[in-house]
Protein backbone atom coordinates (compact mmCIF):
# COMPACT_ATOMS: atom_id res chain seq x y z
CA UNK A 1 0.00 0.00 0.00
CA UNK A 2 2.12 2.68 -1.46
CA UNK A 3 2.34 6.41 -3.14
CA UNK A 4 0.52 4.46 -6.35
CA UNK A 5 -2.38 3.55 -4.23
CA UNK A 6 -2.28 6.73 -2.01
CA UNK A 7 -2.80 8.85 -5.00
CA UNK A 8 -5.24 6.97 -6.67
CA UNK A 9 -7.70 7.26 -2.90
CA UNK A 10 -6.35 10.74 -3.32
CA UNK A 11 -8.11 11.58 -6.59
CA UNK A 12 -10.83 9.53 -5.98
CA UNK A 13 -11.56 12.01 -2.51
CA UNK A 14 -10.79 14.88 -4.59
CA UNK A 15 -12.77 14.19 -7.44
CA UNK A 16 -15.95 14.06 -4.29
CA UNK A 17 -15.13 16.92 -3.08
CA UNK A 18 -14.68 18.79 -6.13
CA UNK A 19 -11.47 20.38 -7.97
CA UNK A 20 -12.08 23.77 -5.73
CA UNK A 21 -11.70 22.28 -2.55
CA UNK A 22 -8.39 23.50 -0.74
CA UNK A 23 -5.61 21.35 0.45
CA UNK A 24 -6.07 20.60 3.79
CA UNK A 25 -3.83 22.46 6.56
CA UNK A 26 -3.77 18.78 8.60
CA UNK A 27 -5.39 15.29 8.81
CA UNK A 28 -6.74 13.63 11.98
CA UNK A 29 -7.43 10.06 12.66
CA UNK A 30 -9.88 9.79 15.64
CA UNK A 31 -9.46 6.78 18.02
CA UNK A 32 -11.91 4.93 19.91
CA UNK A 33 -14.95 6.97 21.13
CA UNK A 34 -13.42 10.18 19.82
CA UNK A 35 -15.32 10.09 16.53
CA UNK A 36 -17.23 12.97 17.99
CA UNK A 37 -15.35 15.35 16.95
CA UNK A 38 -16.22 14.61 12.96
CA UNK A 39 -19.29 15.86 13.68
CA UNK A 40 -17.44 19.70 14.12
CA UNK A 41 -16.71 19.71 10.82
CA UNK A 42 -18.61 22.41 8.86
CA UNK A 43 -19.77 21.84 5.23
CA UNK A 44 -18.40 17.91 5.54
CA UNK A 45 -18.55 15.97 2.87
CA UNK A 46 -18.69 12.47 4.36
CA UNK A 47 -17.00 8.98 2.47
CA UNK A 48 -17.36 5.61 3.54
CA UNK A 49 -14.12 3.92 4.28
CA UNK A 50 -15.94 1.22 1.96
CA UNK A 51 -15.73 3.75 -1.04
CA UNK A 52 -12.19 5.29 -0.80
CA UNK A 53 -9.81 2.71 -3.03
CA UNK A 54 -7.48 0.37 -1.04
CA UNK A 55 -9.46 1.27 2.24
CA UNK A 56 -10.98 -2.07 3.83
CA UNK A 57 -13.63 -1.72 5.58
CA UNK A 58 -13.72 -0.74 9.53
CA UNK A 59 -14.96 -3.48 11.83
CA UNK A 60 -14.01 -1.72 15.28
CA UNK A 61 -17.34 -0.87 17.37
CA UNK A 62 -16.76 2.89 18.15
CA UNK A 63 -15.05 4.12 14.83
CA UNK A 64 -17.19 4.68 12.06
CA UNK A 65 -15.18 3.91 8.83
CA UNK A 66 -15.75 7.07 7.40
CA UNK A 67 -13.86 10.18 6.11
CA UNK A 68 -14.66 13.72 6.10
CA UNK A 69 -13.59 16.87 4.24
CA UNK A 70 -14.61 19.95 5.62
CA UNK A 71 -13.39 22.90 7.79
CA UNK A 72 -13.13 23.01 11.52
CA UNK A 73 -12.27 26.50 13.07
CA UNK A 74 -12.53 27.43 9.49
CA UNK A 75 -9.70 25.59 8.59
CA UNK A 76 -9.54 22.85 6.07
CA UNK A 77 -9.10 19.57 6.96
CA UNK A 78 -9.51 16.08 6.19
CA UNK A 79 -10.92 13.56 9.28
CA UNK A 80 -10.79 9.90 9.50
CA UNK A 81 -13.66 8.62 12.07
CA UNK A 82 -12.11 5.45 12.50
CA UNK A 83 -8.75 3.91 11.72
CA UNK A 84 -7.50 0.28 10.57
CA UNK A 85 -5.65 -1.59 13.41
CA UNK A 86 -3.00 -4.98 13.07
CA UNK A 87 -5.33 -6.62 15.42
CA UNK A 88 -7.97 -6.72 12.41
CA UNK A 89 -5.83 -8.85 10.52
CA UNK A 90 -4.34 -6.18 8.55
CA UNK A 91 -0.62 -5.39 7.81
CA UNK A 92 1.19 -2.56 9.25
CA UNK A 93 1.63 -1.25 5.99
CA UNK A 94 -2.41 -0.99 5.30
CA UNK A 95 -2.47 0.12 9.08
CA UNK A 96 -0.91 2.81 7.96
CA UNK A 97 -2.38 3.40 4.96
CA UNK A 98 -4.77 6.79 5.51
CA UNK A 99 -1.34 8.48 6.81
CA UNK A 100 -0.37 8.21 2.91
CA UNK A 101 -3.65 9.49 1.79
CA UNK A 102 -3.83 12.32 3.87
CA UNK A 103 -0.03 13.26 2.31
CA UNK A 104 -1.12 12.97 -1.13
CA UNK A 105 -4.19 14.95 -0.88
CA UNK A 106 -1.23 17.77 0.49
CA UNK A 107 -1.40 17.51 4.26
CA UNK A 108 1.83 18.82 5.94
CA UNK A 109 0.14 18.02 9.46
CA UNK A 110 -1.05 14.39 10.85
CA UNK A 111 -3.09 14.64 13.78
CA UNK A 112 -3.58 11.24 15.67
CA UNK A 113 -5.62 10.10 18.71
CA UNK A 114 -6.65 7.29 20.68
CA UNK A 115 -7.90 5.56 23.41
CA UNK A 116 -5.45 3.74 25.83
CA UNK A 117 -4.42 2.57 28.97
CA UNK A 118 -3.29 4.41 32.00
CA UNK A 119 0.15 3.03 32.78
CA UNK A 120 1.04 5.79 35.28
CA UNK A 121 -0.47 4.90 37.80
CA UNK A 122 -1.77 8.54 38.93
CA UNK A 123 -3.59 8.99 35.49
CA UNK A 124 -7.13 7.98 35.58
CA UNK A 125 -9.52 7.72 33.03
CA UNK A 126 -10.71 10.85 31.42
CA UNK A 127 -7.30 12.33 31.55
CA UNK A 128 -5.70 13.49 28.22
CA UNK A 129 -2.27 12.74 27.72
CA UNK A 130 -0.04 14.62 24.92
CA UNK A 131 2.13 11.64 23.06
CA UNK A 132 5.84 12.91 23.92
CA UNK A 133 7.27 10.08 22.38
CA UNK A 134 6.45 6.33 21.63
CA UNK A 135 7.73 2.47 22.19
CA UNK A 136 6.92 -0.29 18.95
CA UNK A 137 6.22 -3.10 20.89
CA UNK A 138 4.02 -4.50 17.78
CA UNK A 139 7.48 -5.39 16.52
CA UNK A 140 6.14 -4.87 13.15
CA UNK A 141 7.24 -1.49 10.79
CA UNK A 142 4.82 -0.58 8.18
CA UNK A 143 8.34 0.48 6.07
CA UNK A 144 9.66 -3.00 5.84
CA UNK A 145 9.76 -4.13 2.09
CA UNK A 146 8.69 -0.01 0.96
CA UNK A 147 11.07 1.08 -1.67
CA UNK A 148 9.01 3.67 -2.19
CA UNK A 149 10.05 6.53 -4.44
CA UNK A 150 9.16 9.23 -1.88
CA UNK A 151 9.44 7.30 1.35
CA UNK A 152 12.66 7.99 3.72
CA UNK A 153 14.27 4.50 3.48
CA UNK A 154 16.07 5.17 7.47
CA UNK A 155 13.82 7.99 9.08
CA UNK A 156 15.06 9.51 11.84
CA UNK A 157 12.96 9.08 14.71
CA UNK A 158 14.66 11.18 17.63
CA UNK A 159 11.62 13.70 17.30
CA UNK A 160 8.61 11.41 16.30
CA UNK A 161 6.12 14.28 18.06
CA UNK A 162 7.37 17.11 16.99
CA UNK A 163 8.31 19.54 19.16
CA UNK A 164 7.01 22.74 18.27
CA UNK A 165 3.59 20.94 17.54
CA UNK A 166 3.75 19.20 20.96
CA UNK A 167 4.58 23.01 22.34
CA UNK A 168 1.57 24.26 20.27
CA UNK A 169 -1.15 21.42 21.30
CA UNK A 170 0.30 22.29 25.21
CA UNK A 171 -0.92 26.14 24.51
CA UNK A 172 -4.55 25.10 23.08
CA UNK A 173 -4.60 23.50 25.99
CA UNK A 174 -4.32 26.02 27.62
CA UNK A 175 -6.41 29.02 26.04
CA UNK A 176 -9.35 26.12 26.70
CA UNK A 177 -8.86 24.62 29.67
CA UNK A 178 -8.16 21.13 29.00
CA UNK A 179 -5.56 19.79 31.40
CA UNK A 180 -3.37 18.05 29.52
CA UNK A 181 -0.28 15.57 30.63
CA UNK A 182 2.36 14.29 28.42
CA UNK A 183 4.27 11.07 28.55
CA UNK A 184 5.60 7.73 26.55
CA UNK A 185 2.69 5.41 24.30
CA UNK A 186 3.52 2.10 23.71
CA UNK A 187 1.33 0.38 21.01
CA UNK A 188 1.11 -3.22 21.16
CA UNK A 189 -0.62 -5.45 18.74
CA UNK A 190 -3.54 -6.39 20.38
CA UNK A 191 -6.32 -7.27 20.37
CA UNK A 192 -5.66 -8.50 24.29
CA UNK A 193 -5.61 -6.04 27.24
CA UNK A 194 -2.26 -6.35 28.81
CA UNK A 195 -1.68 -9.11 31.73
CA UNK A 196 -1.01 -7.29 35.06
CA UNK A 197 2.77 -8.48 34.53
CA UNK A 198 2.86 -6.78 31.12
CA UNK A 199 1.47 -3.89 32.63
CA UNK A 200 4.44 -3.38 35.34
CA UNK A 201 7.23 -4.17 32.60
CA UNK A 202 5.53 -1.47 30.49
CA UNK A 203 5.82 0.18 33.71
CA UNK A 204 9.52 -0.19 34.44
CA UNK A 205 10.29 0.42 30.44
CA UNK A 206 9.22 4.01 31.43
CA UNK A 207 5.60 3.44 29.40
CA UNK A 208 2.49 6.05 30.44
CA UNK A 209 0.29 4.64 28.40
CA UNK A 210 -0.68 1.17 26.29
CA UNK A 211 -2.39 1.30 23.01
CA UNK A 212 -2.58 -0.56 19.69
CA UNK A 213 -2.73 2.00 17.51
CA UNK A 214 -1.01 5.10 16.10
CA UNK A 215 2.61 3.79 16.51
CA UNK A 216 2.42 2.61 12.16
CA UNK A 217 0.60 5.92 11.38
CA UNK A 218 3.25 8.14 12.55
CA UNK A 219 6.36 6.07 11.57
CA UNK A 220 4.80 6.60 8.34
CA UNK A 221 4.24 10.22 8.82
CA UNK A 222 8.10 10.61 9.51
CA UNK A 223 8.93 8.68 6.42
CA UNK A 224 7.24 10.97 4.37
CA UNK A 225 8.46 14.37 6.01
CA UNK A 226 4.98 15.37 7.82
CA UNK A 227 4.91 16.78 11.15
CA UNK A 228 3.17 14.38 13.55
CA UNK A 229 1.03 15.02 17.09
CA UNK A 230 -0.71 12.71 18.88
CA UNK A 231 -3.08 13.11 22.29
CA UNK A 232 -3.97 9.88 23.74
CA UNK A 233 -7.57 9.36 25.80
CA UNK A 234 -6.95 7.32 29.05
CA UNK A 235 -10.16 5.35 28.81
CA UNK A 236 -9.19 3.15 32.16
CA UNK A 237 -6.39 2.82 34.43
CA UNK A 238 -3.89 -0.37 32.69
CA UNK A 239 -4.76 -3.85 33.74
CA UNK A 240 -3.84 -4.58 37.54
CA UNK A 241 -3.69 -1.00 38.55
CA UNK A 242 -7.30 -1.42 39.39
CA UNK A 243 -10.06 -3.87 40.24
CA UNK A 244 -11.85 -2.66 36.98
CA UNK A 245 -12.25 -6.18 34.58
CA UNK A 246 -11.29 -3.70 30.91
CA UNK A 247 -13.94 -3.80 28.21
CA UNK A 248 -14.02 -2.20 25.26
CA UNK A 249 -17.41 -0.58 25.93
CA UNK A 250 -16.10 1.03 28.87
CA UNK A 251 -13.08 2.34 26.28
CA UNK A 252 -15.73 3.80 23.95
CA UNK A 253 -17.95 5.25 26.77
CA UNK A 254 -14.69 6.85 28.88
CA UNK A 255 -13.88 8.55 24.91
CA UNK A 256 -17.11 10.19 24.45
CA UNK A 257 -16.81 11.18 28.69
CA UNK A 258 -14.18 13.08 27.37
CA UNK A 259 -15.19 14.07 24.39
CA UNK A 260 -15.83 17.78 24.94
CA UNK A 261 -12.57 18.65 26.27
CA UNK A 262 -10.82 16.43 23.30
CA UNK A 263 -12.70 18.42 20.64
CA UNK A 264 -12.21 21.39 22.60
CA UNK A 265 -8.03 20.99 22.43
CA UNK A 266 -8.35 19.77 19.04
CA UNK A 267 -10.20 22.51 17.66
CA UNK A 268 -8.19 25.01 18.78
CA UNK A 269 -4.93 23.86 18.24
CA UNK A 270 -5.97 23.49 14.21
CA UNK A 271 -7.72 27.10 14.85
CA UNK A 272 -3.54 27.92 15.56
CA UNK A 273 -2.12 25.74 12.77
CA UNK A 274 0.10 27.95 10.77
CA UNK A 275 -1.05 27.73 7.00
CA UNK A 276 2.53 26.21 6.02
CA UNK A 277 3.63 24.50 8.75
O1 LIG B 1 -8.02 3.07 17.68
P1 LIG B 1 -7.65 3.22 19.12
O2 LIG B 1 -6.20 3.09 19.35
O3 LIG B 1 -8.20 4.51 19.72
O4 LIG B 1 -8.41 2.05 19.89
C1 LIG B 1 -8.08 1.52 21.17
C2 LIG B 1 -7.18 0.33 21.01
C3 LIG B 1 -8.18 -0.74 20.60
O5 LIG B 1 -8.52 -0.59 19.26
C4 LIG B 1 -9.37 -0.42 21.41
C5 LIG B 1 -9.40 -1.19 22.68
O6 LIG B 1 -10.53 -0.91 23.44
O7 LIG B 1 -9.29 0.99 21.70
O1 LIG C 1 -5.74 -0.67 28.61
C1 LIG C 1 -5.61 -0.62 27.37
N1 LIG C 1 -4.67 -1.36 26.72
C2 LIG C 1 -4.52 -1.33 25.37
N2 LIG C 1 -5.29 -0.57 24.58
C3 LIG C 1 -6.23 0.16 25.16
N3 LIG C 1 -7.10 1.00 24.59
C4 LIG C 1 -7.85 1.53 25.58
N4 LIG C 1 -7.47 1.05 26.78
C5 LIG C 1 -6.44 0.18 26.53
Amino acid sequence: MGAGAARVAADYIRQRVGPAAPAPVCGIVLGSGLGGLADRLVDAVRIPFSHVPGFPTATVAGHAGQLLVGTLADRPVVALAGRFHMYEGHEAALAAFPVRVLHALGAPVYIASNAAGGVRRTFSAGDLMLIADHMNLMFRNPLIGSTEPGDERFPDMSDPYDRDLRARMRAAAQVVGVPLHEGVYCGLLGPTYETPSEVRMLERMGVDAVGMSTVPEVIVARALGMRAVAVSCITNKAAGLSAEKLSHAEVMEAGKAVAGHFEALITEFVRQLPAAS
